[in-house]
């Protein structure tokens, strides 16, 4: 579903310029969750936005769904990937009514005006359909994340790229949001990358794991891998060491 071969993005020109993601390889079958890992400024976010087509600084061959895709995405590319961020206040509009953030993506693609696909949408992540007439200040966190979940399926990409999509909630309400994209992902055979500092959302929801450090992927890990506690350099070691797991 997505194969990327030797994806370096630099942000800045000449001797300030600064190589962010250095020629990283890796590819994610069809139905499979894919995680990113690392600390904090080593371009796992850099990773998915030029995935997501939202960054336009990348080199390399990124391949969606069996196409090669360009920086500048045609209108079926587009469709293929949404992305889910971390905080739900920051990616949806917060003046406009539920109803109306989830009818955008159709409406905004010519599919028609989307008012009916609302309800569909509330029910499928969980919500009630009177949340449609409420503005995003009148729902708690981890609602309104569902709201953003629900706007990133309107158009049924095929790919969800989640960075840190529940980093921003309490904890009690973590869990749940997390079940819920499982769920999701097995009703509609979904292929997630999902990027993560927190190594415990990580072993819940992935089948496969890159370690991240400075641009570079050090390490491969599988479920498996991550059950019995298992590394292969001394970076994933010292990170799985820092979080308890
Ligand atoms: N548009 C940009 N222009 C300049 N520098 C950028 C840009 N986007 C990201 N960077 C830099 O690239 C580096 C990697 O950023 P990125 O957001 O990918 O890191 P990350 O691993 O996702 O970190 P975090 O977990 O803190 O979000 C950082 O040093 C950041 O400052």
């Amino acid at each position: 579903m997505i194969d990327v071969q030797d994806l370096s993005v630099s942000f800045g020109s000449g001797a300030s310029a600064k190589q962010v993601v250095k020629g990283v390889s890796f590819s994610v079958t069809k139905g499979e969750t894919l995680g990113i890992v690392g600390e904090s400024g080593c371009g796992k976010s850099t990773v998915l936005r030029s995935l997501a087509g939202l960054d336009r600084h990348w080199t390399g061959k990124v391949s969606l769904s069996g196409t090669e895709v360009d920086k500048v995405r045609t209108r079926e590319q587009m469709l293929l990937t949404q992305m889910v961020f971390q905080d739900p206040y920051g990616s949806i509009h917060p003046r406009h009514r539920i109803s109306r953030i989830l009818a955008e993506p159709i409406r905004a693609m010519d599919r028609g005006k989307g008012w009916d696909m609302v309800a569909p949408a509330l029910e499928q992540v969980g919500l009630p359909t009177a949340f449609a007439d409420r503005f995003p200040h009148q729902l708690s966190g981890g609602q309104r994340q569902r709201v953003a979940i629900a706007r990133a399926l309107m158009l049924e990409p095929e790919i969800i790229l989640l960075d840190e999509p529940t980093s921003a909630l309490d904890v009690s309400v973590q869990a749940e949001v997390l079940n819920l994209l499982a769920d999701l992902k097995e009703a509609r055979n979904l292929t997630y990358v999902l990027v993560s500092h927190d190594l415990s959302v990580i072993a819940h929801m992935c089948d496969r794991v890159l370690v991240m450090k400075a641009g570079v992927f050090v390490d491969e890990l599988t479920k498996d891998d991550l059950y019995q506690g298992r590394t292969h350099h001394d970076y994933s070691r010292m990170l799985f060491e820092a979080s308890a797991l």
